[in-house]
């Protein structure tokens, strides 16, 4: 079976070599899918896995635009189209420095399994910018937004391909891609989800993804007769996902310690409560501040700069920032703190020789792919209100989505289920997103 796995493996460095991130997620399903794929002989010889890891279309774009000094800025705008075998392509937009075509096909690439785990109908894809937001003013920020979209709007569509924001695309950078993309197409459709609550929003969308890893998280203790109440939580970030995690970790009776950004974390030893949550919200979303900012404001709590923050004692670890975040070291302190379960907010934060320590030390871990749905699965809530012109309540849609994480998390434990009546959460996610497209590709053909 080793051979096999370095035969497909090899197939795909020889064509995607320079892509560092892309490969380590390919070989994450690689791993679990091909054995599954022996067994099952529907699934042989059809080079089902290898026409998986190529992107239906990946488009690349020039973004110009003009800063507030009046100097011509260029970037480069990116679309994967990675597989639409069970729906419309889905996935968010990133706006950071680092945002390459490695980056955005790996977030592609597990967005096709996630969607598939939603048990809803999209197909995957991932797109963005290498644009930093940070320290743009809202007008450039809107020029850029604008100038994006006079090129991706051709390639996007409500039953074509639908984004939706991710690092560096909040609630601010949908309006104004909704607004070019109305005018250019003088249509009011679904084309993105995360849009505003006035303008075809869906209620509890902006804390989907937060809430439902820990929802996911909840599924997971409750496997072991256990909860969140009274647990200590440290999550990194301090963005969308890790702000919603918060605050549902907190109504759930447990304690948040940290929370980070990319200059360091700070530790709050009384706890992130409510109120101090508010201040983070208020901070990052409308100051747009730094997470150190926090202790001048509560000053028993203390800034690590450039740290992070997995040395802290805690029950339970959140990683809600960015992929390959949390290594196998910082693992092992984890486990050696008392750790007994790690479920990521974030895509691929953990990297492969940390899933190995999880693994060996037999502890709760979960994957982004499956943990961090909860975002997709309810922008496809907001997809199916827009289609039927009606908003669900608050309840309604939080209800929905907490069936969602745990359909997905029976899913896992229904592929994932080893001898010893442990749980391999990674290959049940792998497993169970594959089956989906799998089926579907097989039933529609060589395309
Ligand atoms: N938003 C969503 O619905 C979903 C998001 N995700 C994933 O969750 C993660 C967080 O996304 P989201 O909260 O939306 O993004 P935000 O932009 O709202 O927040 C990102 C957070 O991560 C930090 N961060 C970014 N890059 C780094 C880095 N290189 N090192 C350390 N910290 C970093 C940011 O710090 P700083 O401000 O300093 O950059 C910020 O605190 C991403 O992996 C995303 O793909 C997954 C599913 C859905
Ligand atoms: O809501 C969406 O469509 C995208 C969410 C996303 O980008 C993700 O799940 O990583």
């Amino acid at each position: 079976m080793e051979d096999k796995i370095e035969a497909f493996l090899d197939l795909v460095r020889e064509r995607n070599g320079h892509e560092p991130e892309f490969l380590q997620a390919v070989q994450e399903v690689a791993e679990t899918v091909i054995p599954y794929i022996a067994e099952h002989e529907i699934y042989n010889g059809k080079n089902i896995l290898l026409r998986m890891v190529e992107p239906e279309r990946l488009i690349s774009f020039r973004v110009s635009w003009v800063d507030d000094s009046g100097e011509i800025q260029v970037n480069r705008g990116y679309r994967v189209q990675m597989n639409s075998a069970i729906g419309p392509y889905k996935g968010g937009l990133r706006f950071h420095p680092t945002v390459n075509a490695s980056i955005l096909k790996f977030l592609a690439f597990e967005q096709v399994f996630k969607n598939s785990l939603t048990t809803l109908p999209m197909g995957g894809g991932k797109g963005g910018s290498d644009f930093d937001p940070k320290g743009k003013s809202d007008n450039e920020i809107m020029r850029f937004c604008h100038a994006f979209m006079t090129e991706l709007y051709r390639h996007i569509g409500h039953n074509t391909d639908v984004p939706a924001g991710d690092i560096g695309v909040g609630a601010r950078e949908i309006g104004f891609m909704f607004g070019m993309y109305k005018k250019l197409n003088n249509t009011f459709t679904g084309v993105l989800t995360g849009k505003g609550q006035s303008w075809g929003g869906s209620l509890i969308r902006p804390e989907a993804t937060g809430y439902g890893n820990v929802y996911f998280a909840e599924n997971m203790l409750k496997t072991k007769d256990d909860s969140f109440n009274g647990k200590k939580v440290v999550i990194s970030g301090s963005g969308n996902v890790a702000q919603f995690a918060a605050e549902k970790a907190i109504e759930l009776g447990a304690t948040v310690l940290t929370l980070s950004d990319s200059s360091g974390y700070i530790y709050d030893e009384d706890g992130i409560d409510t109120e101090k949550l508010q201040f983070v919200m208020d901070l990052k979303n409308n100051k747009r501040g730094r997470i150190s900012e926090y202790v001048d404001k509560y000053p028993n709590a203390k800034y690590f700069k450039e740290e992070r923050p997995w040395s802290v004692k805690c029950d339970i670890a959140l990683p809600c920032a960015t992929q390959n975040e949390l290594n196998g070291e910082e693992a092992k302190a984890l486990i050696d703190n008392g750790c007994i379960c790690v479920s990521e907010g974030a895509n691929m934060p953990s990297t492969p020789e940390a899933i190995h320590e999880f693994h060996k030390a037999k502890i709760l871990f979960a994957p982004g792919k499956a943990s961090n749905a909860g975002g997709v699965a309810t922008s496809g809530l907001e997809m199916s209100q827009n289609s039927l012109r009606l908003s669900w309540t608050r309840e309604e849609v939080d209800a929905r989505l907490k069936d969602i994480m745990e359909d997905i998390h029976d899913s896992c434990v229904e592929y994932g289920k080893n001898d010893d009546g442990t749980i391999d959460y990674v290959r049940g996610a792998n497993i169970a997103g594959f089956v989906k497209v799998a089926d579907a590709m097989l039933a529609q053909g060589v395309i």
